[in-house]
């Protein structure tokens, strides 16, 4: 695909595949366009003022790139955006509620995706009847994942959830994708917290200036001297105590590189 935003090129040629049930992380920095990635899958680029110029985009056989928005969540897409944003002034039972809307499911099964929000996050049944700009960054972000989550989605866009959290909150985080990826939901993960991402995915793209630079599998780019050196460089250290047993022989990734 590629996709501008009026004169602006933010994506040339961008090619990629979340394989059913994977985890697929797309690195890069500031600009590089991965939120532009994102909006591009859910259809709400126009929102920005974006549109996609070229390409196209297909979801378990159908293409979705000329859908509306709402029936991108109704194909099995949900997005968690950039920045959390949920509703602060709406109680956090209602946040969960609002993310049932785009979905085609039943009352069961919206009873169902409910439940497996409440168990994936026992803090949003507790703080249900609480409005959600009361709640901590990482119980916001934690809110904004479930929201998503009420649609039962079978693939799930991420972008940057680890992003103002600390250490300890974004690994925590991490755990929950990872929870949410074992129960059977693929994940598309935009991350600049690069040393997180690669412990999530099983494969990941890297993005420089609109365009996809690397891409491989993600314990190979996360040793390869290149990704270290140029696109490693943010890195949270907490995130590699976290990293799942039988992954442990990723190299420990070091911080900002000299030079860049
Ligand atoms: N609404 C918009 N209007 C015009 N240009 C935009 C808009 N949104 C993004 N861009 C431009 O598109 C390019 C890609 O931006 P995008 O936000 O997708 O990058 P990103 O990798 O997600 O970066 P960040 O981590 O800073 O959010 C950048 O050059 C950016 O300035």
């Amino acid at each position: 695909m590629s996709v501008g935003y009026g004169p602006v090129r933010a994506l040339r040629r961008v090619s990629l595949d979340v394989p059913d049930g994977t985890v697929v992380a797309v690195l890069g920095g500031n600009g590089a366009g991965k939120s532009t990635l994102l909006r591009a899958v859910s259809r709400t680029l126009s929102f920005q003022g974006g549109a996609l110029t070229s390409g196209d985009i297909h979801f378990e056989g159908t293409r979705v790139d000329g859908l509306a928005p709402d029936r991108v969540v109704a194909a099995g897409i949900s997005q968690v955006p950039e920045g959390r944003r949920v509703f602060a002034r709406m109680t956090v039972a209602d946040n969960l509620r609002a993310g049932a809307l785009g979905s085609t499911g039943t009352r069961a099964a919206k009873a169902d995706a409910l439940r497996r929000v409440h168990e994936l996050f026992p803090v949003l049944a507790e703080r249900g009847t609480q409005r959600a700009g009361l709640l901590s960054g990482g119980e916001q972000q934690m809110l904004a994942v479930g929201r998503a989550l009420m649609a039962s989605p079978r693939l799930l866009l991420l972008d940057e959830p680890s992003l103002g959290l600390a250490p300890l909150m974004a690994a925590r985080i991490a755990d929950t994708i990872r929870e949410i990826n074992a129960q059977g939901t693929s994940v598309l993960l935009v991350e600049q917290n690069a040393a997180l991402a690669l412990r999530l995915a099983s494969r990941a793209y890297v993005l420089d200036v609109g365009e996809v630079a690397l891409s491989g599998p993600a314990d190979e780019l996360a040793a390869s001297d290149e990704v270290r050196r140029r696109y490693l460089g943010v890195v949270d250290e907490d995130a590699a105590a976290d990293a799942p047993r039988g992954l442990g022989a990723l190299p420990t990734l070091p911080r900002w590189e000299a030079g860049r």
